[in-house]
């Protein structure tokens, strides 16, 4: 691995979208996938794509990483344009899809020496990353079996092995732990970070785990109807949710008059639901003491208490009114042809 480092800051960024737009049209249906993106990311940063099913996310990484042009605006990356300067940009990113990106009837080993080849490493090099990925993406047992009889965990290993043969510069991974098995997850996500932190390569990856973008990245954007709604720190757009104080009352009356009481601490969102108030507010662990002691001095002190830091899906389903969780368990991976989803 080479070891030049990260986040160089006095360069150019290694993505600048300007107003990257793309349409698709299927049966006199046209669908707004991606809407005037404009994004700036720097060398070394890890980024996570965030949003529910059909947001745009794989199309901004199709576009990103040449698959499919732009119906409007302008993507860099790697310092070349998408559509003028196609082949430098391919020669300088990884890019690991939703699809397979290995060859069925070869052999994985086989697959990913070729692949190095194709890249430009010598042959020796080629079977030195080869190996190195083998044993890093846990494939020793099946690399020199065909492709074709490999399990799907398997194969979505084999693919992300694909995309980080030749060290890329800007490494794209749409999806890159679905399909896989928790501890294959666990591994992949220490991969990925080995990978930024020892080739400073710019990472991007879409993701549906919320933990995982919260454990890798740097930076969270999420987009919504193509569009982008934030784009922060994890920690930044978690505090800026504030803390969930949950109070249990014995009966509605009680929560009633607590929920008036409440409504005067600043800044806080109230919630009442019959028997609790959910409270929204910053630092919420630091006055639990005080606001109890204030519930109680009043008569109406709680019979159960729940303070919550705010998690990524919070600040998800405060964004975007959905929960991410619900999202991946009610859809498969989409193919986007059908027809519900162009309807949607
Ligand atoms: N080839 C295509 N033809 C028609 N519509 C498409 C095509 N590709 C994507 N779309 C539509 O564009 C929108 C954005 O799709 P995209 O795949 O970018 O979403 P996504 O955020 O990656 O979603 P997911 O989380 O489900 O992977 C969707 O409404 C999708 O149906």
């Amino acid at each position: 691995m080479t070891h030049s480092h990260h986040t160089d800051h006095s360069s150019s960024p290694a993505i600048v979208t300007r107003g990257l737009t793309r349409h698709f049209t299927s049966r006199k249906q046209t669908v707004e996938a991606v809407q005037g993106l404009d994004l700036e990311i720097g060398q070394g940063e890890l980024v996570a794509f965030l949003g529910p099913n059909g947001a745009g996310k794989s199309t901004t990484l199709r576009m990103l990483t040449t698959l499919i042009p732009p119906t409007s605006g302008t993507a860099q990356v790697a310092g070349h344009d998408v559509v003028t300067g196609q082949r430098e940009v391919r020669r300088a990113i990884g890019f690991v899809g939703q699809g397979n990106g290995a060859g069925h009837r070869q052999l994985g080993r086989d697959e990913l020496v070729s692949q190095g080849r194709a890249h430009g490493l010598s042959r020796a090099d080629a079977h030195r990353r080869a190996d190195e990925l083998i044993e890093d993406l846990d494939l020793t047992a099946v690399a020199d079996r065909k492709v074709s009889s490999l399990s799907g965990g398997q194969r979505r290993r084999l693919d992300i092995a694909m995309g980080l043969v030749h060290l890329p510069r800007v490494l794209f991974l749409d999806e890159p732990s679905t399909g896989l098995d928790p501890q294959n997850r666990a591994n992949l996500q220490g991969l990925i970070q080995r990978l930024h932190a020892e080739s400073g390569s710019t990472v991007v990856l879409t993701t549906h785990y919320l933990e995982e973008a919260d454990a890798l990245a740097g930076r969270v954007i999420v987009v919504d109807h193509g569009t982008v709604i934030a784009d922060d720190t994890a920690a930044r757009l978690k505090s800026g949710l504030g803390d969930l104080v949950r109070l249990g009352f014995g009966s509605a009356s009680a929560s009633a008059r607590a929920a008036s009481r409440l409504a005067r601490v600043a800044d806080a969102r109230v919630d009442v639901a019959d028997g609790t108030v959910d409270l929204r507010v910053k630092d919420g662990s630091a006055m639990v003491g005080e606001l109890l002691a204030d519930l109680a001095a009043d008569g109406v002190p709680p019979t159960r208490v729940e303070v919550a830091r705010p998690t990524l899906d919070d600040v998800f389903l405060d964004l975007t009114g959905r929960s991410l969780r619900e999202t991946q368990q009610s859809t498969e991976p989409s193919t986007p042809e059908t027809e519900s989803e162009v309807a949607a």
